[in-house]
Order: C-alpha cells, then structure tokens, then sequence
C-alpha cells in the first residue's frame, strides 16, 4: 500500500509538472507577464515605446474576458450616431497584439483611433497620460470573470485548452494565465480610477441597466445623443443582438467570445473551497479598496 501511494504521488507530481511544461508553451513572459505566444511578440512590446498617443484616441482598458468587446461595439454605435460614419478600423483593436510595424501605420489612422487593450497600468505607453486620451477602464467581478476565460481557452477549438476547470483554476490564482494576475490588474488600476480623463464601467452596472451606462459613456466621450438615439443602441447593444451578429462580427470565434454574456454564471463552476479561496484573495488584495468598493463584490460574488 505504502509503495502504491509513492507511485501515485510520483505520477501525480510527473503530471503536474508536464502540464506545467505544456502551459509555459502557451506563453512568453515579458517584463514579468505571460502573454499568449499566438498573439503577442516581444518585438511588438520593444516597439510599443514608439506608439503615440493622442488625445482624442479612446482607449479601452481591461483585464481579458470583463466585456471589453461589448464596450467596443457601443463606442462605435455612439460613434455612428453623432457622425454618421461607419467606424472602420484598419487594424485588429488590441493595442499589444499584432506586428512591430503596427504602431507606425497606426500614426496614418484617422481619429478617433478606438484601441483595446489588457496591458496592466503601469505597462501602458506613457504618451496615453501625457496626451491625454480618454480611457474607459472595464471590470467584471473575477469569479465570472475566471469562468468566462476558462470557456473561451476550452471552447475556442484553436486556442490550447486546459485540462479542467481545476486545473485552470490554479492557474488563475497564480496569475499563470494570458495577461497575468486578474487581482494584480486590479491593484494597479485601483490609484487611478478617479482621474479627468479615465472613466471606470462596472459589467454588471451595465447589465442591469444598458441604457444609464451607454448615457455615461456618450457623456465622458462629449457625444450628446438623444434619449432615442441611446434606447436604439441599448437594443443593438444587448447579448443577444450581439451574438446573433456574432459569425459576421467576429468570424467563426464569434458565437465563443459572445458565449452566456450573465452575472453569476460562476456558481455552476466554483466549488466551495475555490470560492473561499478566491474570497480570501479579494480580501487581501481589495477589501478597503476605493476599487474593492466599485466592484461591488459582495452583491456579485456573495
Ligand atoms: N452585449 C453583451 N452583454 C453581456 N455580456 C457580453 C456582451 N457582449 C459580450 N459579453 C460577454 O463578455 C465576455 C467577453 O469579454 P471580452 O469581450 O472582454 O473578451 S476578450 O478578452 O476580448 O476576449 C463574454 O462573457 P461570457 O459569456 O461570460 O463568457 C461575453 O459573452
């Protein structure tokens, strides 16, 4: 018996490690954060000292999976409104993604430049402060933030899954994942929430009430639109008009990235012990937090 427990130890160990192996697979590690090799290079990194800023860019911060595609869709509906212009942007949104030469023919981009990004505060180009631009910094509460990352790496057939929820859930907690830490992301934005030129949506604000948070946006963006012009992109901005419109959107990975779109879907994953685990981390890294306060934690994750 005793060598039977040994041997499944020494498998148990064997495996851990080559999962371990096959995830560093996944990513690179730059300044101290994994990114995922398919999308992210080093040179671009190098490169992204040469990205200007300006101050009429509008910039969409946020840790991956906290909706970051449902507020880019908005800000080009409120864009089409006041202009009438179809917003076409020449090149895939996310600002670290992509090729080095990027940045220099994003300089030929007419305004407004609208550009994603999960960078984490301090690793964002300085020119985005100097000059400016406005950012719109998304959260999502991180339990359903966890799950709806974890279906995108196990559903999307090209992306490397993981081989359990648990073992994604560790992960998570380690911040071993594309982008990092979910709670480091949170304390480094948590300073800065409050400054001209930054405004803090909360997924869930959204949720229950679309057309209040679309009103918001318009205001910190300077676009006056009329109580008709916000109901209708209220209604071609809820989950279900999106994921119908996902395929011609967002190609064959649309229908996974607009997968559930709820508050609370965490629950038919979390066991007790991960829930108390991830409690205990909100606490240490958040609780007393001007940020902590703004997630409304207890409401979303209680
Ligand atoms: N309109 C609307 N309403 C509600 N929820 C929505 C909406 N649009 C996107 N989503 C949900 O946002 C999740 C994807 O987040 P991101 O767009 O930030 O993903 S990514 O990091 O850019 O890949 C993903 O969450 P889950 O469904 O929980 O996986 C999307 O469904």
């Amino acid at each position: 018996m005793a060598d039977k427990s040994k041997f499944i130890e020494y498998i148990d160990e064997a495996l851990e490690k080559s999962k371990e192996t096959a995830l560093s697979r996944l990513f690179f590690t730059y300044q101290g954060i994994p990114y995922p090799i398919t999308m992210c290079t080093s040179e671009t990194f190098q490169a992204l000292d040469t990205f200007e800023a300006r101050h009429d860019d509008i910039v969409l911060a946020s840790y991956p999976k906290c909706g970051s595609n449902w507020i880019l869709h908005i800000v080009h509906e409120l864009i089409f409104a006041v202009s009438k212009q179809k917003y076409e942007y020449p090149e895939f949104p996310v600002l670290e993604c992509g090729d080095s030469e990027k940045y220099q023919r994003m300089k030929g981009f007419p305004s407004p430049r609208i550009l994603a990004t999960h960078l984490h505060y301090d690793k964002l180009p300085g020119s985005i402060f100097k000059n400016k631009a406005k950012i719109l910094v998304i959260f999502r509460n991180p339990k359903d933030t966890a799950v709806s990352f974890f279906h995108f790496h196990n559903d999307v057939p090209d992306i490397p899954s993981y081989c359990s929820w648990d073992e994604f859930f560790r992960q998570f907690m380690k911040g071993q994942v594309s982008w990092g830490s979910y709670f480091d992301f949170a304390i480094n934005w948590n300073k800065h929430l409050d400054g001209d030129n930054v405004k803090f949506i909360l997924y869930e604000d959204l949720k229950e009430n679309l057309a209040a948070g679309i009103k918001q946006i318009a205001d910190f963006l300077g676009f006056f639109l009329t109580g008709e012009q916000i109901q209708t992109i209220s209604v071609q901005s809820t989950f279900q008009a999106m994921r119908a419109k996902s395929q011609d959107t967002h190609g064959a990975v649309g229908p996974f990235l607009f997968r559930k779109g709820e508050v609370g879907d965490w629950k038919n994953l979390f066991s007790e012990t991960q829930n108390q685990e991830m409690d205990e981390k909100f606490k240490e890294c958040l609780a007393g937090t001007s940020l902590g306060a703004k997630l409304k934690y207890e409401s979303y994750c209680g």
